[in-house]
């Protein structure tokens, strides 16, 4: 892994650009796992190398089911990012988390069911821990952007993956909060699990809309009465992404916690019993360990 960094922003809804990028390329990326959700956007804040990719494509025509998350973690991994952050935006299941507050997530629980969740499977198998999913590092940086933007923010969360399109029913989204979840979106999972699989330091940074439906007096989740806020969190959100970027710096220090190499605990698939195609594969996202 390289010693420098090359920061990779995953764009959800609201967030389709970054401001005031250097050295601007649009790059294609083909993967084995086919194409990402449109161009990745590279250049340079602060002198730190960053790639930008929006989640739901150009215009937000791909739904969070047909995301194709292993291209956009592949596209990343093969265009040499060291990191991702994901920005987001999320339902809240807590009052104090209101409209307009930056949760950075640091567990997820992923009840979706209509993806793709790992690089990996028949011909070569890996289970790589998701104990602690989210990069301390990363997560520190998001903090303390969100700290010096006067961004309203809380460290720490739990972020429940729905599948979606639809938003959930009152009964699931009592549920969800009877659960002890704080937050609900419909992308960070697989997104983060395969993140892990290609050795890279994930954070997540979810930006509250509304509160779902779990409320009485307030009411429940629409695009349209969550277009507003989105307008107003996106701006926020695009100012972190620049603010986080030189608190990262080009210099890159390691993760805490060994993401950079947790593969070589992981395959179970002894080397004689691999699927060579599958190993060549595999080699996108995984050449450290595969050669
Ligand atoms: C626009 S509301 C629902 C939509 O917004 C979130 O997208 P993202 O996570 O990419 O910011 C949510 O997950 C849904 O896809
Ligand atoms: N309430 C909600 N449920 C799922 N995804 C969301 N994205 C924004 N608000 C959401």
């Amino acid at each position: 892994m390289s010693d420098k960094t090359v920061l990779g922003f995953i764009g959800g809804s609201g967030i389709y650009a970054v401001d005031e990028m250097d050295d601007v390329e649009l790059k294609q990326v083909e993967t084995p796992w086919g194409k990402p959700s449109g161009p990745v956007v590279t250049g340079t804040l602060a002198g730190v190398r960053v790639l930008f990719l929006p989640r739901h494509g150009p215009g937000h025509a791909i739904p969070p089911s047909e995301v194709n998350y292993r291209a956009n973690i592949a596209a990343l991994k093969i265009l040499g990012a060291t990191d991702v952050i994901s920005v987001s935006a999320c339902g809240s299941f807590r009052e104090e988390l209101s409209p307009g507050t930056f949760v950075i997530v640091d567990q997820f629980i992923d009840r979706t069911h209509a993806r793709a969740k790992s690089f990996f499977g028949t011909g070569l198998v890996a289970h790589v821990s998701i104990a602690r999913p989210v990069c301390p590092k990363l997560a520190d940086a998001l903090e303390a952007g969100c700290r010096e933007l006067e961004i309203p923010v809380v460290r720490g969360g739990t972020y429940l993956a729905m599948e979606g399109p639809q938003f959930s029913s009152k009964a699931e989204s009592h549920l969800y909060r009877s659960w002890g979840c704080d937050v609900i979106g419909m992308t960070n999972m697989p997104e983060a699990k395969l993140a892990r699989e290609a050795e890279l330091p994930y954070a997540s940074v979810a930006m509250v809309t509304d509160y779902d439906c779990w409320r009485d007096d307030i009411a429940d989740v629409e695009v349209t009465n969550v277009l507003e806020i989105l307008q107003q969190n996106s701006q926020k959100g695009r100012a972190l992404i620049k603010s986080v970027a030189p608190k990262l710096g080009p210099d890159r220090t390691p993760s805490p916690l060994g993401i950079e190499t947790c593969l070589d605990f992981a395959l179970i698939t002894p080397p004689d019993a691999r699927d060579p195609a599958m190993v060549e594969k595999l080699k996108a996202i995984a050449g450290r360990v595969l050669g």
